[in-house]
């Protein structure tokens, strides 16, 4: 038999509240004079997530990552990176939160006149990170391991090959263990068998991290290899986006072009 009185309702189930995105480009527009670089551009990055802007040259890929480090101020709309609005951080909460950024630039902007270790050591001294200069060494150890040149601490850059360099430029930001990793065209003037192994060093880094990145890229192997998700830049919005299977796979002849 039931009782008299119900027994009140059980709370309804709270859900966890979503995770924070990494990464937030809110309808960013960028110009210089007349040309519109940027027009309502808007992405966002999820954690843990490698989402990839493929754009053609000149479409505003560089532009885009130079905002998102505050090297370029936005004209209108806003980033936040790792919760903080860019556009109104001043000079030392940049700083700042730059070290919570990876960013592996094109040119791999290694120091010719220091050893491997010393360039790796450099972002670690110039961002005072005073709790971790007792692990310097075992940082510097760790970073080469994780891509795959423990051996090369005592060499100079000079004496590495192209992937090398791009290994050691990551190891570089590995240090730091970044949040988020911007990589700006990591596979350029590599060829095709080294490309392909720092594709896959991007997704270990992912796997074993949990690193979020920013790719930007035109080289349709590293798209399919790296991405989560991928943002086509087009006119300065973006145009589309989807797995990458979804955006091969698109009827319309604009993202088509891109997969052809
Ligand atoms: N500092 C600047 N001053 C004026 N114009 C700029 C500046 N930086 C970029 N631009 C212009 O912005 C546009 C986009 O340049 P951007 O370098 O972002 O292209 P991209 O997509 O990265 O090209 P690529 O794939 O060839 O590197 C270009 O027309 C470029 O001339």
């Amino acid at each position: 038999m039931l009782p008299d009185t119900l027994p009140p309702p059980l709370p309804a189930p709270v859900a966890a509240p979503a995770p924070a995105a990494v990464l937030t480009v809110s309808h960013v527009e960028k110009s210089f004079g007349d040309n519109h670089v940027l027009r309502d551009f808007s992405l966002t990055v999820e954690p843990g997530q490698n989402v990839v802007v493929l754009g053609k040259s000149g479409s505003g890929k560089s532009v885009l990552a130079k905002c998102i480090i505050g090297l370029l101020c936005v004209d209108a709309g806003s980033i936040t990176v790792l919760g903080q609005d860019v556009g109104r951080l001043d000079h030392e909460a940049l700083d700042q939160l730059r070290a919570r950024v990876g960013f592996l630039f094109q040119s791999n902007a290694l120091y010719d006149s220091m050893t491997v270790r010393e360039n790796l050591l450099f972002p670690l001294r110039r961002h005072w990170l005073a709790d971790r200069r007792h692990q310097e060494s075992a940082l510097v150890q760790q970073a080469l391991e994780d891509v795959g040149l423990a051996h090369t601490a005592g060499m100079m850059p000079a004496e590495l090959s192209g992937g090398m360099r791009k290994r050691i430029a990551l190891a570089r930001t590995l240090i730091l263990r970044p949040d988020i990793i911007l990589y700006d065209e990591p596979t350029t003037g590599l060829d095709p068998v080294t490309a392909r192994e720092i594709d896959h060093l991007i997704r270990a880094v992912q796997r074993k991290y949990g690193t979020s990145a920013l790719i930007i890229s035109h080289d349709m192997n590293c798209v399919r290899l790296t991405a989560d998700r991928v943002v086509l830049l087009v006119d300065g919005r973006c145009y589309a986006e989807g797995t990458f299977a979804e955006l091969q796979h698109s009827p319309d002849p604009v993202v088509h072009e891109f997969f052809a």
